[in-house]
């Protein structure tokens, strides 16, 4: 998936977070969305999901060279975020059952898979509000990259990993994003941009 921002804006009430971004995030490209804490990362990231509309300015997806409306955009978007709530009721095994009806994962992965992936055996049949912050992070780190989208917006994707955590981020990032647009969110730029050759300061632009 490509995005193309163009004289690209994001305000809120009394304050620019970003102002007049040309950018075009090619696909299969890797991007590093960098900065210190409030500088806009999360704000640019979730224009480019169209959780937040844009201010000024125009941003057009397009998939294999057509262009697409935001909302068809969206069904080729996975993104894991800490602002994207799991259903805590549930334990793991329904919620992945309940996210399959919406979406196919990939290489015909199931349920039982994904809990394998993210290393939650013991945890399968736990519900979700009781999983530590790490496990819960797993999960959500899961779902995008096993999922079928063609753009995976991560944000802040190593936040609440131990270090063995890391190693497994980075190794699951690796294997997993094959051709795929990537955005990662990041003030660790080492552990979670490594992949990145692309960056973006959103600070440069206000
Ligand atoms: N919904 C909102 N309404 C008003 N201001 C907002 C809103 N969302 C974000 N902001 C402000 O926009 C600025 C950028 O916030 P943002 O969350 O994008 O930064 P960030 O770089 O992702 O920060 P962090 O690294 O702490 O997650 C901050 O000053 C924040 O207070």
């Amino acid at each position: 998936m490509k995005l193309e921002y163009r004289k690209a804006g994001r305000r809120f009430p009394g304050q620019i977070v970003f102002q007049n971004l040309d950018l075009e995030i090619e696909a299969g490209s890797h991007w590093a969305i960098l900065g210190a804490n409030g500088s806009g990362k999360s704000t640019f990231l979730k224009t480019a999901f169209g959780a937040l509309s844009l201010s000024e300015g125009s941003l057009q997806h397009s998939i294999d060279g057509q262009t697409v409306d935001m909302q068809s955009a969206a069904l080729n978007i996975a993104y894991a975020a800490p602002y994207f709530e799991l259903i805590e009721e549930l334990t793991v095994l329904e919620f992945l059952k309940t996210a399959q009806g919406f979406r196919t994962f990939k290489n015909q992965l199931g349920p039982q898979d994904i809990v394998q992936k993210a290393m939650l055996e013991e945890a399968a049949k736990r519900k979700i509000r009781f999983l530590s912050s790490g496990m819960k992070q797993r999960l959500k780190l899961c779902l995008a990259l096993f999922s079928e989208a063609k753009l995976i917006i991560l944000d802040e994707p190593t936040s609440n990993l131990d270090r063995a955590g890391v190693q497994w981020f980075r190794d699951l990032l690796e294997n997993e994003i094959e051709d795929r647009s990537l955005l990662i969110g990041t003030n660790y730029n080492e552990d979670e941009g490594f992949l990145c050759d692309q960056h973006l300061r959103v600070t440069d632009y206000q």
